[in-house]
Parts: structure tokens; C-alpha cells; sequence
């Protein structure tokens, strides 16, 4: 869901693609649905559909990482997720920092999906002196004052932002002189960040207005089907699906 992009070139570790980095979450989370229910090999076909990406396009991806699977056999669940896990840098532990804990933040902090893929909620921050020393998600929330001997002490190197759009730069600017060098940012404003910084940004109402323009285009499009065909049942459109089912082909590549 995360709309934004890095600051870094296009191709990294050992060479994958920046949009095979994209898709490995989806694939792992996949294949950890699949390791929970014990199953023990998958075929390229499967997992494909399992992560609602084009199956050549996985197995593309995949010999990336060196990864063929077995004919006949497809691959090893368990070994796939060490694999992009590793890939990933998901196989250590990053404590991560979140500042700004209104309904937002708090909703994240309290969200208990970090910690299974690696991601530990080391401090929350907030500017409010009437927050401090309050727990959220059990841990006390700590003043802005703070931030620098926060990141420091805990060896931070990735910071959420979800403070108002006026405070997301300043922050950013104190986490990234701080040592911060991965921001995930909520609020709605583009940070300026220095070299060898990523950003990536999550907006919701970004997907919605994209959804909003393709609910708008099939309303355009049954109409014209309608005036042109005006006795024809509604046509099954799922061929203007993109390869990956979730992005129609209304963008030239
Ligand atoms: N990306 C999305 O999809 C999405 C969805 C909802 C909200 N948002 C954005 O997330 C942000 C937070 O939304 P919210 O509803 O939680 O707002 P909120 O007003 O409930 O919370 C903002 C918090 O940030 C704190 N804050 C302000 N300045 C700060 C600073 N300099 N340092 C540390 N903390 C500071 C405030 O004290 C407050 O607790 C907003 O920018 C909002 O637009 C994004």
C-alpha cells in the first residue's frame, strides 16, 4: 500500500529490482499463510495467485534470489520464506520509533502485526506534554524533547511519521540528523530527505482517488457499452485487468 519511493537508484542488493523488492512482502506473506497451515511445497501457479501477481513474472522475481523451485514439485514453502525473509533483512530485529501517537499513531503502535515480521515499537513520541509518561499499547509515550537520545539510545534506523503535515518535515529532519535512515510517512506532505535516506509514503486517500478514477471509468464505459448495445447483457470486463489482477492496463507501460 505504501505509495511513495526511495532515495536510492533503482536496482539494489546484489542487483533486484526495486519492483521485485515491492513484491517480495506480498509473496511472503503468502507463503507464511501457507506455512501455517503446513503445507509444504507450492507451485509458482499457486503462490502466484496466493499473492495476486502474474506467475511469470514471480518466477522472474524469484530468480532473483536464486530461487528456481523443482519441476514437478514447485517450491519449498518454508525455505521461500527464509529466503525473502532474509532478502528482506526481516531475520533481525528493527526497533522502530513512531512519532506524532494521535489516532493514528496510536492505532499503529497498538497494531499488533510489527513485531511478527520483525519490527519491534522501541518508543513513541509526541509533542503534547499532557501525553507524556502516558502508556499507549503499554509503552510510555516519551516528549519530542527527547527524540535525538531516543533514536540514539535505541539504535533506530527506521521512524514513522504520523504527526500533522506542518510537523512531518521538521521531524523527519531531526530523526534523519538523529541517524534515522528509513522514514514511513503518513502525513500528508512530500519530506525532503538527503541522500542514502528512503522514504516511503502511505496514503490512503491517494488509493481511494485512484479507485475513485477507475470506478468512474467503468461507470464511462458501461454507459458507452450501453448506448452501443443497448439490449446486450453487462460484459465481463475482468480482461482489462492487469496482469496482476489488482492494476487495470489503463496506463501504457
Ligand atoms: N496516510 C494515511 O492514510 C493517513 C490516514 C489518516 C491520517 N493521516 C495523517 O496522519 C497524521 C496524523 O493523523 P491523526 O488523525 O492521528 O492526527 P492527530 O491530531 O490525532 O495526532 C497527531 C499527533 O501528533 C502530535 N504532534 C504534533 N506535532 C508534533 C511534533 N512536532 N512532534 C511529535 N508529535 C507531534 C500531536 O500532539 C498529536 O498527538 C496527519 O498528518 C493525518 O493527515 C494519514
Amino acid at each position: 500500500m505504501a505509495t511513495g519511493r526511495t532515495h536510492r537508484p533503482a536496482s539494489r542488493s546484489r542487483g533486484i529490482p526495486e519492483a521485485t523488492v515491492a513484491r517480495l512482502p506480498l509473496y511472503l506473506r503468502a507463503l507464511t499463510g501457507l506455512s501455517e497451515r503446513s503445507v509444504p511445497t507450492v507451485s509458482s501457479e499457486e503462490l502466484a495467485a496466493a499473492a495476486g501477481v502474474n506467475s511469470a513474472k514471480l518466477r522472474k522475481d524469484f530468480s532473483y534470489l536464486g530461487s528456481y523451485g523443482t519441476r514437478g514439485v514447485g517450491y519449498d514453502v518454508e525455505y521461500l520464506v527464509y529466503q525473502i525473509s532474509r532478502e528482506l533483512g526481516l531475520t533481525q530485529d528493527w526497533p522502530v520509533v513512531i512519532v506524532g501517537i494521535g489516532n493514528l499513531g496510536a492505532a499503529l503502535a497498538n497494531y499488533g502485526g510489527f513485531a511478527s515480521r520483525g519490527f519491534r515499537v522501541a518508543a513513541l513520541i509526541d509533542a503534547d506534554p499532557a501525553m507524556a509518561g502516558k502508556p499507549v499499547a503499554g509503552i510510555p509515550v516519551q516528549h519530542a524533547d527527547e527524540l535525538e537520545k531516543i533514536v540514539s539510545d535505541n539504535g533506530v534506523s527506521i521512524g514513522v511519521i504520523a504527526t500533522p503535515a506542518g510537523a512531518a518535515q521538521p521531524v523527519c529532519d531531526r530523526l534523519v540528523a538523529a541517524g534515522v535512515t528509513s522514514i514511513l510517512n503518513f502525513a500528508p506532505t512530500v519530506l525532503t530527505v538527503p541522500d542514502g535516506v528512503d522514504v516511503r509514503k502511505v496514503d490512503l486517500s491517494i488509493e481511494l482517488q485512484i479507485l475513485a478514477f477507475h470506478e468512474q471509468r467503468k461507470a464511462g464505459e458501461e454507459a458507452a457499452n450501453q448506448a452501443a448495445h443497448p439490449t446486450a447483457a453487462r460484459r465481463d470486463d475482468s480482461a482489462e485487468q492487469g496482469p496482476d489482477g489488482d492494476v487495470p492496463a489503463v496506463m501504457p507501460a
